[in-house]
């Protein structure tokens, strides 16, 4: 299994998954292009995966706007000479419960989780067409883009509707030689989690710390999941070897949901 000397770009890259996707692949030898918004913290992943003896490069782009994903993935092109794979991991989360969600709620989180993934298709297909090659997109969906969970009901949406695109663009590519897939995380450590459980705290009383306790405390395999852990799979998706699957939403969740 190897992606050694392709270029990969990766979207929200600065921290948690992304992070750990992007130092996965680079210890398999990619060339990165590492897309954010927090553009120290990038900084800092570029040298970290430089480290590693591959080329990085940077770009500070909002993944809601399509002109910036057009943007940032023709200077993953130009600078690193060639573009192989995307990696749509960029992603925020809400809590709120569905009797208080409103326009601007919905607007905010299907721009990023669900726009921004469509931007990455349209800009890696279009560079994979004009290259006249094959590549590989892949997409963070989500355990809540297979199930609804309560309180994450619109983020739960956004992930549904990642495995949607996921579907439909396996199906428009596939004569062109390219594979489109989602990664589908459980329960993972990152910010992300710090700022789900927090809400939660708000607005339901719980203790701190306990959503995540109790969601991790439901978990087969008995541990909550590292960035390591997804990229794992990512790593997999991004490589030769995964060149017979496509259109496929993939749970790497340590036994949550069963599909
Ligand atoms: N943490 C978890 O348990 C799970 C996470 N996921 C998904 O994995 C992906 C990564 O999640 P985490 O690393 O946990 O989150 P995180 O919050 O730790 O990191 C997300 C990164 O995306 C960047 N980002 C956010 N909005 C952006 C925008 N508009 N343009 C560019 N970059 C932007 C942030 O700056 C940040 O660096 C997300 O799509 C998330 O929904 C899926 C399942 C479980
Ligand atoms: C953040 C996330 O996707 C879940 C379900 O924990």
């Amino acid at each position: 299994m190897s992606v050694k000397g392709k270029v990969i770009l990766v979207t929200g890259a600065s921290q948690g998954i992304g992070r750990g996707i992007a130092l996965r692949l680079a210890k398999d030898g990619a060339n990165l292009a590492l897309v954010d918004l927090k553009a120290e913290k990038l900084e800092a992943v570029r040298k970290e995966v430089e480290a590693l003896g591959v080329k990085a490069t940077t770009a500070i782009a909002d993944v809601s706007k399509r002109d910036e994903v057009f943007a940032a993935v023709d200077h993953a092109e130009k600078t690193l000479g060639g573009f192989d794979v995307i990696v749509n991991n960029a992603g925020i989360a809400q809590v709120k419960p569905l009797s208080e969600v409103e326009p601007a709620d919905l607007e905010r989180i299907f721009r990023i989780n669900v726009d921004g993934v469509l931007w990455g298709i349209q800009a890696a297909a279009r560079t994979f067409q004009a290259r006249k090659q094959k590549g590989k997109i892949i997409n963070a969906s989500s355990i809540a883009g297979h199930d609804g969970f309560a309180m994450l009901g619109v983020y739960s949406a956004t992930k549904f509707a990642v495995r949607a695109l996921t579907q439909a663009a396996a199906k428009e590519y596939a004569s062109q030689g390219i594979t489109v897939n989602a990664y589908c995380p459980g329960i993972v450590g990152t910010d992300m989690w710090v700022e789900i459980d927090e809400r939660f705290s708000e607005i339901t009383g719980t203790p701190k710390g306990e959503t995540y306790k109790k969601y991790v405390e439901g978990i087969a395999l008995g541990r909550a999941q590292t960035p390591a852990d997804v990229a794992a799979l990512v790593a997999f998706l991004a490589s030769d070897d995964s060149d017979y699957i496509t259109g496929q939403a993939i749970l790497t969740d340590g036994g949550i949901v069963y599909r």
